[in-house]
């Protein structure tokens, strides 16, 4: 939904790291509308959670979202190019406290934080399997 290539309804997000920080452009489209001209707030969401994802990508941990927290200070427009930037904040333990924000220009739209919780691989393999077994007994 985030960044992979072959969901012709994903976001195909593309990120580059700066510093510490990781950043992206993005030009939210008709495929996000929520009210007219203004992309959902799910969308937005969904990407500053796949842009925290990268971020911890980047400093090798594997982790997943346990909250997230998201402030929509001003719509975010259909068409129109935001600068998406993200950092760690603090590392507590298997916490990772993480800050978001997406920008145009110098307007500050929405601003987000975030708790990931540091996971081993078996994580996704257990998921992939019980998702499996669900499909086969349908
Ligand atoms: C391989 C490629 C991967 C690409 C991923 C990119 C995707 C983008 C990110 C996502 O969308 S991830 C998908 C959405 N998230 C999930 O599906 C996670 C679902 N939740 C879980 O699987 C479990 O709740 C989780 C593994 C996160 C934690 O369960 P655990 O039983 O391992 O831990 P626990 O509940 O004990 O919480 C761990 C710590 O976090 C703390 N905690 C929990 N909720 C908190 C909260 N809301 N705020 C602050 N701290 C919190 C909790 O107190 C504890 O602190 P301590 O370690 O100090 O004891």
């Amino acid at each position: 939904m985030g960044c992979g290539p072959d969901n012709p309804h994903g976001h195909h997000l593309q990120v580059r790291r700066d510093g510490q920080d990781v950043v992206a452009e993005h030009v939210f489209d008709e495929r996000h509308v929520g009210a007219p001209g203004i992309a959902h707030g799910g969308a937005v969401a969904t990407v500053i959670d796949d842009l925290f994802g990268f971020l911890l990508y980047g400093m090798g941990s594997l982790g997943v979202t346990r909250s997230l927290q998201m402030d929509y200070r001003a719509p975010v427009l259909l068409g129109r190019n935001y600068i998406l930037r993200a950092r760690l904040v603090e590392r507590d333990g298997r916490k990772m406290h993480t800050a978001a924000t997406v920008a145009h220009e110098t307007n500050f739209v929405a601003t987000a934080r975030a708790v990931f919780v540091a996971v081993d691989l078996g994580h996704f393999t257990e998921a992939l399997s019980s998702a499996d077994r669900d499909r086969s007994s349908r």
